[in-house]
């Protein structure tokens, strides 16, 4: 592709700066060989972006009012970019009410190409990764919540990936099974128990847990859990970073898992993808393209990455692993449905539940014109089902 004076127009309609060298055709796929986390499922600018479906709120009286440091460009409010309505979403009008009562679910099914989740198939493996869960500890929480972190090990990289479990009914069964020669203490100190842990307590047990009583637990949960799948964020989530939404969607989460009226329990996936799977040394390269004039997707494919370089294959395995077949997924993106679902549809999704940042709802949250254009790019490159109508001016 020819550089020009004004820039390499590419084929997605995107114009590099003149001063990037061309690259061939193949850095603009995500189709990379040998890499496992790349070859189960990744995204790439080229694919058809997925009819966006509306996530349904509505603007309340305080978004009218929210301040914003610098006004987002025109072309996020032009109806050229705003996703069409889906009749039977909108909109309750009082916010603070709605924040109170469980999220709103949008059916979904994978298997039929109006199900709600886009029409591209991602690439997966044809067996899902072997993990085990080593260690689980309760972590109460700054909130007042209560969770439990699930520490995993797997068969495809050495990275720590966790679950965040919030509710008594759901246990890991690698976590469960009776490991060689150990002890009933062994068993305590890496989570292996039921109840909670009190000082001078001896036993796990688990040795009561009976396919019978496991049976009754698994019919004391309500339907299937809440689940997200996060990918890790030192910057939005440890560093206060206001280009990315990632920090208020991990807290959102918790605090949704959390709610009273959530019976069902709640899983959040935490995999170790930083960067969506290209690291934090190249995101934070990809920043300085960012603040150079590149979007999200232009500064990936600059430095030579897909623009979506992660897997959820792990993620799969994990939810199996903590007994799941079925969920509720808190996403805005339509291609982890079908990837988190597995080759084989091993955990099927029944509902997708919008994660609609807390600013666009007047509840708080915080707005730059950063995390606009990031949440704009993800709209209109990546096919987001979020409503950039519902965006307050
Ligand atoms: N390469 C790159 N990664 C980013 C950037 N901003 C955030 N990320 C990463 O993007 C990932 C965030 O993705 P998720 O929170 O899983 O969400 P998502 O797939 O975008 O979709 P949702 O489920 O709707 O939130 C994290 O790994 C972040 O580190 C960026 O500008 N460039």
């Amino acid at each position: 592709m020819p550089g020009s004076a004004s820039g390499q127009q590419r084929s997605d309609g995107t114009r590099l700066p003149p001063f990037y060298s061309p690259r061939p055709d193949a850095h603009l796929s995500s189709h990379n060989d040998g890499d496992i986390e790349q070859a189960d499922f990744s995204l790439s600018a080229d694919d058809p972006v997925s009819a966006p479906v509306e996530d349904g709120d509505d603007k309340t009286p305080a978004q009218a009012s929210l301040p914003l440091t610098q006004p987002p460009p025109d072309s996020l409010l032009s109806p050229a970019f705003t996703p069409p309505s889906t009749p039977g979403t909108a909109t309750p009008s009082h916010a603070a009410a709605a924040a109170a009562r469980e999220p709103r679910s949008i059916p979904v099914d994978s298997s039929i190409p109006t199900g709600g989740c886009g029409t591209k198939q991602p690439r997966l493996l044809e067996t899902l990764p072997e993990v085990e869960c080593i260690v689980r500890a309760r972590i109460p929480t700054t909130t007042g919540a209560e969770m439990f972190l699930h520490l995993y090990t797997n068969n495809v990289d050495s990275k720590e990936h966790l679950a965040i479990v919030f509710g008594g009914n759901i246990r890991s069964k690698s976590l469960d099974a009776v490991r060689d020669g150990e002890t009933e203490m062994d068993r305590l100190v890496r989570g292996a128990y039921t109840g909670r842990l009190f000082p001078g307590r001896t036993t796990s047990g688990l040795e009561a847990s009976t396919p019978e009583s496991q049976r009754a637990a698994s019919e004391l949960t309500q339907g299937p859990p809440l689940v997200r799948i996060h990918s890790e964020c030192y910057t939005g989530e440890t560093v206060w970073s206001a280009r990315c939404d990632c920090g208020e969607q991990l807290d959102e989460a918790a605090r949704l898992m959390s709610l009273p009226t959530n019976q069902a329990g709640g899983i959040i996936i935490y995999l170790r993808q930083e960067g969506r799977g290209i690291g934090l040394g190249e995101k934070l390269k990809a920043y300085n393209l960012q603040d150079l004039g590149s979007d999200t997707v232009e500064a990936n494919l600059l430095l030579r990455h897909p623009a979506d370089a992660r897997s959820y294959g792990l993620a799969t395995s994990m939810l199996r692993d903590l007994g799941q077949s079925e969920v509720r997924l808190l996403t805005n993106n339509p291609d982890k449905v079908r990837a988190v679902e597995g080759p084989h549809r091993e955990i099927v999704v029944k509902e997708r539940v919008a994660m609609v940042p807390l600013s666009w709802k007047g509840r708080g949250g915080f707005r730059a014109p950063e995390v606009e254009g990031y949440l704009k790019t993800k709209i209109e490159k990546m096919g987001h089902m979020l409503d950039m109508a519902n965006l307050p001016r």
